[in-house]
Order: structure tokens, then sequence, then C-alpha cells
């Protein structure tokens, strides 16, 4: 019996490591000792490594003692894993309970709630900071620092070009307070903390910068600043026994430390597997590598395999991941033989690989992001004619990449709509997307759609179903604009609440985007000026003003649960937004039945925004509702990453977007043209980026146009990501006029498509005409 299963599973095995194409076998093959597997897009990344995860397991004889641990990003992607991994190992007859498939924060939480005393986490006596309190208690830091540091809140309030005026001062507290300082705040302590910083070390930073020394260019000393607003939220955090998702991974490694624990958890470990390793933090990185270590020899090599593809980072500008840190993980592992290139890819028409690779070729040769080059130089390849993949590149649908420049932005979405709908009705089994750099462009896209009349073409009644991810999302913030009004309507003379208003209008495009602080300053002389206040004159504010007044005065007039359905139209929701925001009011009702106060009815509200919770990597999180069969779906680029359609649209692809220029808001200009929260980061990262020695920290108008460069470099990346997501169709635009900014799509202008466009479809055209016909 025993010796039919043995034989059976070495039959499955073969087939199994058959099943992959030459790359993936590396990861078939690995028998130990850190690997590093650089692929492109398309290259079957999870599938390889599924694949070589079983048969590492069934190898090692893995059990539930000494497991295989994987690690991916998200938890959806964790989720796909695992269920990958599963079906192998029941095709092979053998346990479950040899792996495990882990985000890389659940993975630290294991192990720091399994050692409550080491870790000192506890989650009965400790929470975990949830996204609004983390704003509202930087907010709280910001303000305690502000009251400790009077002098240096004086010079940045002064900032340049201050005459002393009153409302000016206001106005610049107001934008310091509300904007800036929490900006900076968030950022730093993200960045230093995830790299192992703490405060004191950020503080010793600081004083190593080198000062910016010209007459017009006054550097505030950012990263003091930033260390003393890190200080103020570690003691916030202690104070209220909250824990950040930063701690988590700190308190795995203090668990770590301890030479029993750590050889507990290397014991239980046998190697870590990590997919999307671009995506990580040096700390996170820190973990993997302590887990993958012999537990009885330290010097022996790491069991760590490490997949990823440095140039589909795309979190680089707002979260501490850079793929500086993959690329020399990468670098490191050649220098000794260990790094696999899995350069070919099945996913795509040979015609799209191509636009995608020449459009890397011309942004590394560009220089537009400065010295460092934004792309890891791979190529995509094909497949060979044998490759397993069932209908590996497939033939492209007419030429398989397209480029218009149609006059404006509403015949983009005209010409899209008419091709969309000419290759549903020839072939419904076709899956499509639309994706769109920002959400207010795929909502412009929705509604036309949803607007046969006004656009010309009615795709709605061809079964062709239309799914816009970005209103799903939409529906999840209903609560938080809902407490937002509420507490303006509990206390409209508070100028921060006043502005959260306001911000909220705008998001919800009721306003136009505009210096909300000059509003706020002062609420009552906004809302009801007297003779001697200048009230608004633009236009934008003095609707701002009719929609803030026309609020205060439902209090008076409609009972409290009639506020959210009228707070609801006010924000021109749709209509399934409005059924959200009704069910919201029954609930309150429900819950507030003994108590039906505002004050009550704010309480229970907070009481739901603060509550989102973790949830385990089991639930069925997956993405596949995403890619449907028949469906055209609206999404972001970001949430495209990972996922494919036969058929992909790219309709704004303009200059001013992609790659775009990091701007600082008109309001906040006072301090000078630089952002310092950016400015921070890059100081930081000069530090963290060094592989050994110390590295010189830039000084502030170095560090500016480095930030510049960081921003540049990840959108070229994010088009690479957006291009190669298309298997048989890239119909790419960029109108010849279009909004220049889409908080108020009214105001076009006449915009240059990116740069790198015209000299793909240049390169394609030329290609196309060499060939035989
Ligand atoms: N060896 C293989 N045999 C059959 N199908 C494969 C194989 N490798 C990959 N595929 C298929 O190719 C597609 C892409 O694979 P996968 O999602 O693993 O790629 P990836 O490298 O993660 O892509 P990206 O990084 O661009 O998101 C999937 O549909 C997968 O089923």
């Amino acid at each position: 019996m025993a010796e039919a299963i043995a034989a059976d599973r070495a039959t499955t095995l073969t087939e199994i490591r058959e099943s992959l194409r030459a790359g993936q076998r590396s990861l078939a093959d690995w028998q130990g000792g850190p690997l590093a597997v650089s692929a492109v897009p398309g290259a079957g990344k999870s599938t390889g490594m599924a694949a070589g995860a079983a048969i590492a397991i069934v190898r090692h004889e893995l059990n539930a003692k000494r497991q295989l641990v994987l690690v991916t990003f998200t938890r959806s992607a964790a989720a796909n894993l695992k269920a990958k991994v599963q079906r192998h190992l029941r095709s092979l007859q053998y346990p479950l309970n040899s792996f495990v498939v882990y985000t890389l924060h659940g993975l630290a939480l294991t192990i720091a709630t399994r050692n409550p005393d080491l870790s000192g986490i506890s989650l009965d006596t400790l929470t975990l900071l949830t996204p609004t309190q983390n704003n509202r208690l930087i907010r709280t830091c910001v303000e305690r620092w502000l009251a400790e540091n009077p002098d240096r809140y004086q010079r940045l309030i002064e900032g340049r070009q201050f005459d002393g005026e009153e409302t000016e001062r206001l106005r610049r507290q107001s934008t310091l307070r509300t904007e800036i300082l929490p900006s900076l705040a968030t950022t730093v302590i993200h960045e230093a903390k995830s790299s192992g910083m703490p405060p004191a070390e950020l503080a010793q930073l600081a004083a190593s910068v080198t000062r910016t020394l010209t007459d017009d260019v006054e550097d505030y000393d950012v990263l003091t600043v930033a260390a003393g607003l890190y200080e103020q939220y570690q003691t916030l955090l202690s104070q209220r026994h909250l824990i950040d998702y930063d701690d988590m991974i700190l308190s795995a490694l203090r668990v770590l430390a301890d030479d029993e624990a750590r050889r507990f958890w290397q014991n239980r470990v046998f190697a870590v597997f990590e997919d999307e390793a671009q995506d990580s933090s040096p700390l996170q990185t820190q973990l993997l590598e302590t887990l993958a270590r012999d537990a009885e020899d330290a010097t022996a090599p790491l069991n760590l395999v490490r997949v990823g593809d440095p140039n589909q980072a795309i979190n680089s500008t707002f979260t501490p991941a850079d793929p500086v840190f993959f690329n020399q993980f990468c670098d490191r592992a050649q220098h000794q033989n260990r790094l696999v290139v899995m350069d070919q890819a099945g996913r795509s028409s040979g015609v799209i690989m191509a636009a995608a690779n020449t459009m890397l070729t011309w942004v590394n040769q560009s220089g537009l992001a400065g010295t460092v080059a934004p792309f890891r130089s791979q190529a995509i390849q094909p497949v060979p004619v044998d490759d397993p993949q069932p209908d590996a590149n497939p033939a492209p649908i007419g030429g398989g990449v397209e480029f218009y420049r149609p006059p404006t932005v509403m015949e983009t979405v005209r010409l899209l709509a008419q091709r969309s709908l000419a290759l549903h009705t020839e072939n419904p089994t076709l899956s499509q997307a639309i994706l769109v750099r920002e959400h207010r462009q795929g909502r412009f896209i929705n509604q036309l759609l949803h607007d046969p009349e006004t656009l010309g073409v009615d795709l709605l009644s061809t079964g062709l179903q239309i799914y816009d991810v970005g209103e799903q999302e939409r529906q999840t913030h209903v609560p938080s604009e809902m407490l937002t009004i509420l507490q303006f309507i509990e206390r409209p003379h508070s100028p921060d609440r006043l502005k959260s208003l306001l911000r909220v209008f705008v998001d919800r495009q009721r306003i136009a985007s505009q210096d909300l602080n000059l509003l706020a300053k002062q609420p009552e002389q906004f809302m009801y000026p007297g003779p001697l206040d200048s009230p608004p004159t633009t236009e934008a504010a003095q609707q701002a003003r009719r929609l803030c007044t026309g609020l205060l005065r439902s209090r008076f007039e409609l009972p409290p649960y009639h506020l959210i359905p009228f707070a609801g139209l006010t924000l021109g929701y749709n209509q399934s937004e409005l059924a959200t925001a009704d069910k919201l009011a029954a609930r309150l009702s429900q819950q507030n039945r003994e108590d039906n106060t505002l004050r009550a009815m704010i309480q229970t509200l907070q009481e739901i925004v603060g509550s989102e919770r973790f949830e385990a990597v089991d639930t069925e999180d997956r993405d596949d509702r995403y890619t449907r069969r028949g469906q055209l779906t609206i999404l972001t680029m970001h949430k495209a990453k990972g996922l494919d359609w036969d058929v992909v649209f790219l309709p704004f692809l303009h200059e001013r977007t992609i790659p775009g220029n990091l701007w600082v808001p008109q309001q906040q200009t006072f301090l000078g043209d630089f952002s310092l929260p950016e400015v921070a980061r890059a100081q930081i990262r000069a530090h963290t980026h060094a592989e050994s020695t110390p590295a010189p920290i830039p000084d502030l108008l170095t560090a500016w146009q480095q930030a510049k460069n960081l921003k540049t470099a990840e959108e070229f990346r994010l088009l690479y990501v957006a291009m190669t997501r298309a298997k048989r169709l890239l119909w790419m635009s960029a109108a010849h006029s279009a909004p220049f900014t889409w908080s108020n799509p009214d105001n076009l202008s006449d915009l240059p498509p990116c740069p790198a466009l015209p000299t793909v479809m240049s390169y394609l055209a030329e290609t196309r005409s060499r060939q035989p016909r």
C-alpha cells in the first residue's frame, strides 16, 4: 500500500515538474539555500511557486512540526496561493498541514501573539490601531508637538513672505496643523519605523543632514521636526495601549531575539518562500531572513526563496517598500550564482510584450527619472511552442496594440465604448477592463457608459456587464462621510470640523478643489458673514457656503434620523449609495432607540467607523469577480496588479499624469516650492538604502529632486503593470483636450500624451512594416 502511494507520488511529482516552463523549474528544483527569482509579468510566478512549494514539501517530508512557510503581500494573493498548493498536495496524497501561507503582517502577528511575554503584545491588553484611529492619533501628536515646540512652529508659520497679517497667520496655522504636519508625521513614522529606526536614531540622523544654505530656501530642519512628531506618536501609542502594523513586525523580531524562542520558530520553519518580494520593507525582510536561518548553525545558508518583479514595484511612493531592496538581493544572489531570471511569459500576444519592452527600454534610456533607472533591465520573451500553458501568447485581436488621440475625453469614452461593444458582439466570452490612474476618471467613464443618450453608444442593452470597482468602494465610505457631516452639524464653529466637511465635498466633487484653509479658518464669518466681513467671492466658495448652511438648517428642520438621507442627497449619492445611507440610518435608529440624540448617533457612528477588523487569510477573498468573461471591469491600475484580461483599455495616458510631476498645493507654498514629507522621506531613504557604509544624507533641494525622480520612476512602472495586463488587445489613448485635474473635469486644456507612447507606436509601426506580408 505504502509502496503504491510512493510510486503514485513519484509519478505525480514528475507530472507537476513537467507542467512547468523552464524558468519555473528552477523553483521545482530548489534543494535548499537562498534563491532569488526575478520574473517578468506573466511569467507564472505564483504558478511556479505553488508547484515548487508542493515539490519541496514532499521532497523534504515536511509536516505540522516542520513546515514550509509561504508569504505574500495581500490576503487575496495568499488565498490564491494556498488553494494552488493544496490542490497539488491533494493530488500527491500528502497532508495539508505541512505548509502555511501568511501575509507578512499575519505571520508577524502569529509569532508575536504566541509569545506575549517576549513580544510585549497580548491582544487582551492591546488594540491594533485602525486607520481611522491612526488619523486621530496623528492629529493629537501634532497638537502636542506644537505645544512643546512654539519656536519651531513659529518658524514654520513665518515660512517665506510673511507680513504678520492675522488672516494669513490663521490660514498658515490651519494648513500646518491639518495638512502639512500630519502628513509629515504619517510619512516619516511609517518610513522610519518599518526600517527599524526609533525616534532617537532619527534625531541623530537629523543632525547629520547637510543643511541647505541658500538665501531663498529655509530648510526648517525637517528631520528634527519629524523626529519630534515620531516621539510624540510613540508616547501616545504606549499611553493608550495601542499598536500599529509596524509594531507587529517589530514585536515579532523581539520574540526572535530570544534564543529559545528563535530556536523554536527556526526549527518549526523549514524554509520560507516569499512572493511579491519587491514590495517588502527592510524590517519585513529581516523577519523572513531570521526565520529562514538554521536553528543550530547561524552561518549556514538561508533557506529563503524570494520571487518578485522589481519592475512591478508600485507602492514605493506611499509605503516604505522600494524595489531597491529586492534589486540588491538579486544582485547579491547573482554574485553567488543564485539568481534566476524568469523572462518567458505566456500571458500576452507578442506585440503587447514588444510594446511593454520598448517602453521599458525607452524610459531607462530617457533619464527622465534621474540617474537611477526605474526598471531592472529585463525583456519579456514569448514561450516556446511546446509550452505547458494552453493558448500561451495568444493571437492578437486586430493589431494587438492601438493608440488613439481623439479630440476630447468624451470622444475617448465613445470610441472605447464602440470598440468594446463590437468586440463583445463578436465574442461574448471576452474579458475586458478599463484601467484608470485615479478613481475620478473611473467615475467619469462609468457615468457616461450609463448614459447612452449623451454617449451615443448603448453598451447596456447588449448583455455586457459593466462592473465599476470604484463604485463598490465608494459605498464603504458612506459611514465615515456621514460621521463627518454629523460632527460638523454638532459643532459648526470648529474650523477642523468644517474643513473635514469641505474635504468630503471636494472628494465627492460637490465643490471644486480650492484652498480649504481659507474657508475654514473662521467658520462663522464664512457661513454667516456680518456687514464687516468679506464673504467668499469665488463661485466655488459660494457653492461650498450654500451646502454648509443647507446642512445646518436641516438640523433644525428635520428629526435626527432624517439627517442621514438628507446628507446623502447633499453629497449627490447615487441610488445604491442612498440605499446604503438608509440602511445605516435604520441601524442607528435601532441602536439608539433609548437615546434619540445627535450625540448618541455620532457615538454609534464612531464605533461603526472605528471597527475595521482583522480577518483571517482563509476568507474566500478572491479576485475572480474582476476578471469575469462577458464583463467590462473599471478599476485602477494599482488594483489591476496580478490580474489579466483579454482586452485592456487605458484611456487617459497624458504626460500630466504619467509620469506627472510632484507638485506642492498652492496653499502649502508659503514654506517653499517643495513638500516637507517628501523631502523627509527621501532623506531617510538615502540612509536606509545604503548597503554598508553610512551614506551622506542629501540636503533639502537634492532630497526634493530625488523625491521627484522616485515619483516619475513609479508612474512608469505603473504604466508597465497596466500595459502587461492585456492578453490580446491593448487599447491606449490620450485625448488632445483633457482635464487639467480630474477634480474638475470641465476645466479642459491641451495636453500632450505620455512621452513614451509615440516611441512605442513608431517602433511597432516600423517592425510591422518590416514584416513580410
Ligand atoms: N506552467 C504553466 N502552465 C500552465 N499555465 C501557466 C503556467 N504558468 C503560468 N500559467 C498561467 O499563466 C498566467 C499567469 O501566471 P501567474 O499569475 O502565475 O503570473 P505572474 O508571473 O504572477 O504574473 P504577473 O506578475 O504579471 O501578475 C496564469 O493564468 C497561469 O495559470
